[in-house]
């Protein structure tokens, strides 16, 4: 499940943290790439803890979908990426454990307006193919750490980009799926209808599947 939330940030909110952020020392994005991904990885970063960062992921942290779809245990290295004009982050895959963390998602929050940059675009491959993302402003992308992915050269203009990645209490990206689309049934049963008998089983059953499965 590849999850597209969109405006979890407001247009004008990232305004403001645009122009800080354009007032802030990016370090070289080779800090934080493994030897394989250092080949290919050009880009700039600004690292936690920094204040907008806080900012941003206390966002997506408290946001309804971010919440059922990912089902957080912890967070890591959530980060600022920044791809100025002729910076790219070629094929690569993240790393399964950051400082102990397990990585089963990933997340992009877009920061800077779509048409403000081209190219940049964000390249997921799975075994049918690929797909990509040009994400507006305040949208954020959730997919599982499992899978070869890219950041197309920038070729004109400069994408902010909140990247970072969550251990769930979830481990599989089916059980996720199926927590997940259980949560939204129950959402929807009790907004329609109620506090139902419908909607009390499918919340027994959301209970307890995870119960059954979360572990920290
Ligand atoms: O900038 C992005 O959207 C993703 C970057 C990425 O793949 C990474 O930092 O590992
Ligand atoms: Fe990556």
């Amino acid at each position: 499940m590849i999850l597209h939330i969109q405006q979890v940030i407001d247009a004008g909110t990232l305004s403001v943290i645009r122009d800080k952020l354009q007032q802030q020392v990016f370090a070289n994005g080779l800090e934080t790439a493994g030897w394989a991904a250092e080949k290919v990885k050009q880009n700039q970063q600004l690292r936690a803890p920094h204040p907008i960062i806080e900012l941003l992921q206390q966002r997506l942290m408290a946001h309804p979908l971010v919440k059922a779809a990912a089902q957080p245990a912890q967070w890591v290295n959530v980060m600022v990426n920044r791809y100025d004009t002729g910076q790219h982050y070629g094929t690569h895959m993240d790393d399964a454990l950051m400082g102990g963390v397990r990585t089963d998602l990933s997340f992009t929050l877009g920061l800077s307006a779509a048409d403000s940059y081209q190219g940049g675009a964000l390249v997921i491959e799975d075994s049918s193919g690929e797909r990509s993302w040009r994400l507006e402003q305040g949208d954020v992308l959730l997919y599982p750490t499992q899978f070869l992915h890219r950041v197309e050269a920038v070729t004109e203009g400069t994408r902010f980009a909140l990247v970072g990645w969550i251990e769930s209490m979830l481990r599989e990206p089916q059980q996720r799926e199926m927590c997940f689309d259980l949560h939204q049934a129950m959402q929807a049963e009790f907004q329609q209808h109620g506090k139902t008998a419908q909607y009390d089983l499918l919340s027994k059953t959301y209970q307890n599947l995870l119960r059954r499965w979360a572990k920290r």
